[in-house]
């Protein structure tokens, strides 16, 4: 992490209520703001989006995901913790988001076979896998929660009446309402919980963490809009 980031403990002093997930997010900008305002998501929201490209991609994403809410079941440190992330992986993911996925996809006419992977496909696959290895609870709760919180960020932005075609329509409502955003709160939570209480050489290893997935959110909506998903600056 760059040098230019106010540690936890300065920061709290001069915040109202201060909140580590709150910490984590402000320091993470301006990416977190292009994320939730990016053109691609607006156009999702629109029903304008074309979401071949990007849904092939995100089914790899997907994937990899799956396997971090696993490792984040099995290095909770207890049970009440395992709990809501087990239940998100049974009903959410490997239910009502993958059967999204086979529908969406088929309708789009897109092979559900793995296509080559983009290069930020690729990276974000590589943290997540990193984040996995470690087995370091709030260090994989940061990542899980970049990947949802983001996308309760521009879901959130949609307007009534959603957009009528369903590969639209569901892709927004799958990351709002009030299951989500409880789900969202119990990710934020965990680390409002345990962030505060670790050395703070492991706190700039969560922010760390929790700033490259967010430039990866970045990267992967920009990747969708057509850019070339390597841009860095
Ligand atoms: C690049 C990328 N980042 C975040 C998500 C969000 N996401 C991934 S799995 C999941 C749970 C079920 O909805 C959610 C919200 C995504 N799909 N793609």
């Amino acid at each position: 992490m760059s040098d230019d980031v106010t540690s936890f403990d300065r920061w709290r002093v001069t915040a109202g209520a201060p909140a580590f997930s709150e910490w984590l997010r402000s320091s993470s900008e301006p990416d977190w703001t292009d994320v939730v305002t990016h053109p691609f998501a607006a156009a999702i929201t629109r029903g304008e989006a074309d979401m071949r490209h990007y849904l092939a991609q995100d089914f790899q994403f997907v994937d990899a995901f799956t396997a971090l809410l696993g490792a984040a079941v099995a290095s909770a440190d207890s049970f009440e913790a395992r709990v809501p992330i087990g239940r998100f992986l049974g009903l959410t993911v490997a239910d009502t988001e993958r059967g999204y996925f086979h529908r969406a996809l088929a309708a789009l006419g897109v092979n559900i076979a793995a296509p080559t992977p983009e290069p930020v496909t690729a990276d974000f696959r590589a943290l997540m896998d990193e984040a996995r290895s470690s087995a370091d609870y709030p260090l994989i709760i940061a990542v899980l929660c970049v990947a949802e919180w983001t996308y309760l960020g521009w879901a959130s932005r949609a307007a009534d009446p959603l957009p009528e075609n369903f590969v639209h329509r569901e892709w927004i409502e799958l990351h709002e309402g009030p299951e989500f955003r409880a789900w969202v709160g119990f990710l934020r939570g965990e680390l409002d919980r345990l962030g505060p209480g670790l050395p703070e050489a492991e706190q700039r290893r969560v922010l760390d963490v929790f700033r490259r997935a967010t430039h990866l959110e970045r990267r992967f909506f920009d990747m969708a809009a057509g850019a070339s998903g390597q841009a860095c600056p």
